[in-house]
């Protein structure tokens, strides 16, 4: 087509054959061939348009191989669990029975802690975190141990302030944590059939605050797949608070449980409490935080005592 039609203007007049043809490039012909034109030009805008459009959404909310919503935003679980088949994980360590996963599975749950207490909860995240922050997008806060992320490295908060601790966090905050953690202990132990006092909390126990700043080291890459029983070892039981809300407060930070064919995801929601065994049965990972900061804490369990800690406390 557009050779022929770049015959038909470039030929010279004469030819009995280009003097037919010339009749078509007529005003009143043209109209017909300008509305194609314009047509294909505003089919060309749409189609960049649209490109554009899926660019900007994969970059700002979505993920590659999300298959499914395991835990939408904007409902409210009163309790979803799905059973998955334990991985061999738990062979190579310590048995506990009645402890030791045989039902493995992952849940969520909105009605055990609430908004007011997941906001309660975060203001202590936000005044410890405020004392320091890695210079990449990912800090942590761990009121056991004391640790902060203070540039690229932790400082220990609770040697570095020493007595003047007190005036950033209150024995309120320390029960606040407490009472959380006890509520997420039952949660778990009804969710699996055991008992509650066979779990004991693990170490390592962390806020988190995560934003889209690049990362600097590889503490701030949050963003890789992994088996928590691998990662932390002690963990037989993990769960995850969120305290702030998925595309409110920041886009991406999905929590991924990753499948075959069909990963899972749960969006965060400030107050809702994912729980799930930790070996590889549950691997996953947390998407980049594209816009925004996103707040979370750590609290996880073991069933061996050994590895018991205690609530965090003033030193
Ligand atoms: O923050 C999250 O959603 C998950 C964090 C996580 O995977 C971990 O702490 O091991
Ligand atoms: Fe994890």
């Amino acid at each position: 087509m557009a050779p022929q039609r770049r015959g038909a203007t470039k030929a010279p007049g004469g030819s009995g054959a280009v003097e037919r043809r010339r009749p078509i490039s007529t005003k009143k012909d043209r109209a017909p061939r300008e509305a194609q034109r314009m047509w294909l030009r505003t089919a060309g805008l749409g189609a960049g348009l649209a490109f554009s459009v899926f660019l900007l959404w994969s970059s700002l909310g979505a993920d590659d191989g999300v298959a499914e919503v395991l835990a939408h935003r904007g409902e409210v679980l009163a309790g979803r669990f799905i059973e998955v088949p334990c991985s061999e994980d738990y062979n190579s360590h310590r048995r506990f029975e009645g402890c030791t996963p045989r039902k493995c599975g992952r849940g969520v749950t909105d009605v055990v802690i609430t908004r007011q207490e997941a906001e309660r909860i975060r203001s202590i995240a936000e005044k410890g975190l405020s004392l320091g922050g890695s210079d990449g997008g990912a800090s942590i806060l761990d009121l056991h141990s004391g640790a902060l992320s203070v540039g690229k490295h932790f400082v220990n908060l609770y040697r570095y302030f020493g007595d003047k601790i007190r005036t950033i966090f209150s024995e309120e905050d320390f029960r606040l944590y407490r009472d959380v953690r006890q509520k997420v202990q039952l949660t778990i132990a009804e969710a699996f059939g055991i008992s509650p006092s066979s779990l004991h909390l693990t170490k390592p126990t962390f806020f988190s605050r995560i934003n889209s700043t690049a990362a600097r080291t590889a503490h701030d890459e949050y963003w890789h797949a992994h088996v928590d029983k691998v990662t932390y070892g002690s963990f037989d039981y993990t769960s995850l608070l969120y305290l702030s809300d998925y595309l409110e407060d920041f886009g991406g930070g999905r929590f991924v449980f990753m499948e075959e064919g069909a990963n899972k995801t749960v969006e965060p929601r400030a107050g809702r409490v994912s729980f799930f065994t930790s070996g590889s049965e549950n691997l996953h990972r947390v998407e980049k935080v594209h816009w925004g900061t996103r707040y979370a804490i750590t609290i996880a369990f073991s069933c061996n005592p050994d590895h018991g800690i205690a609530d965090p406390a003033f030193p």
